[in-house]
């Protein structure tokens, strides 16, 4: 049985169709990351899931519960971690992580899930003194205590410094390869390509786009040759190129599809020239490149 699965959802407010007939699934031990620019519908689409908002059409599964209605039951089988979470400023960390524990039948070792969460620490400070990505770590704690089965991140890295943001990283790896399944929002892509198994792209309430990030990459984009044309040299000296030429006074770029072709029959041509090409450099589209063509292509 898949984890999540959502057909045809809906949810308008006033005129405004903030999920315009969203169908996707989530596979049991999948880390699936949810994206698209301000207002596409993610957080309206995620809180459906958690049981947060009612929705006006369509139908919803998660954990073979309807969330609308899967109350308590439901409730201890999952975990969310929000942007936002007012917390008890008086609590020390532990105190906190201990009374979430108390809501759940099956929940984890308070201090194992803060170690986890790298706020060792910091268990016996108080809540408000912690700093701002501290808190967001307490967030993933408070998340995680009552080992969910379904996690629902939203945004977990954003405020995070580098070494914070690798380190949650590996822990949603751990817990991805601990058999817990993770439904994600996220604004940076370097995150959904690194984390993500699935991506979801929305846009304006609608799905635009659904695969692993390698497919999208693949399906989506060609490859991009750059170089800086040899002096002496202009743009109708080149050999014949299968791809898209543009360029930007000596500095040429090629979309292709045909790397290979079109690298060989550049490093020929300046071979037999005599000629070097510097900074010739051929790189792979990232999933940033392939959303942004995405949400724009969407929007024409
Ligand atoms: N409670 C509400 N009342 C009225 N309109 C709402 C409400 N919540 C969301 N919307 C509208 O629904 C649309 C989708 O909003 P949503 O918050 O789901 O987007 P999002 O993809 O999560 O955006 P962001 O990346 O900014 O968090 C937007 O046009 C938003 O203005």
């Amino acid at each position: 049985m898949s984890a999540v699965v959502v057909t045809g959802l809906r949810k308008e407010y006033g005129t405004v169709k903030a999920v315009d007939g969203v169908s996707l699934t989530v596979e049991r031990g999948e880390v699936f990351a949810l994206l698209g620019p301000n207002g596409a519908g993610k957080t309206t689409t995620v809180e459906i899931l958690e049981g947060h908002r009612r929705r006006d059409g369509g139908e919803v599964s998660v954990l073979g519960f309807d969330p609308a209605t899967g109350g308590r039951a439901y409730r201890e089988r999952i975990g969310i971690v929000l942007q936002e979470a007012g917390f008890e400023e008086e609590f020390s960390v532990v105190e906190l992580v201990r009374l979430y524990a108390g809501f759940y039948p099956r929940p984890r070792d308070p201090d194992e899930v803060i170690e986890q969460v790298g706020l060792k620490d910091k268990r016996d400070a108080r809540v408000r003194a912690l700093s701002g990505g501290q808190r967001r770590r307490l967030d993933l704690a408070l998340g995680l205590v009552g080992a969910p089965e379904l996690l629902f991140l939203d945004e977990p890295t954003t405020g995070f410094d580098p070494s914070a943001r690798h380190h949650a990283w590996e822990l949603i790896d751990g817990l991805r390869s601990s058999g817990t399944t993770i439904l994600l929002t996220t604004h940076y892509m370097d995150e959904a390509q690194h984390l993500a198994d699935r991506v979801a792209v929305l846009r304006a309430g609608r799905l635009v786009a659904v695969g692993a990030p390698d497919t999208l990459i693949a399906a989506e984009r060609t490859s991009v040759l750059s170089f800086r044309l040899p002096e002496g040299t202009a743009l109708a000296d080149l050999p014949p190129l299968t791809g898209h030429i543009e360029a930007h006074g000596t500095a040429v770029s090629v979309q292709t599809d045909q790397p290979a072709r079109d690298m060989h029959a550049l490093t020929g041509w300046a071979l037999e020239r005599g000629t070097e090409l510097t900074s010739l450099t051929l790189a792979r589209p990232s999933l940033e490149d392939v959303y942004l063509d995405l949400v724009n292509e969407a929007t024409s």
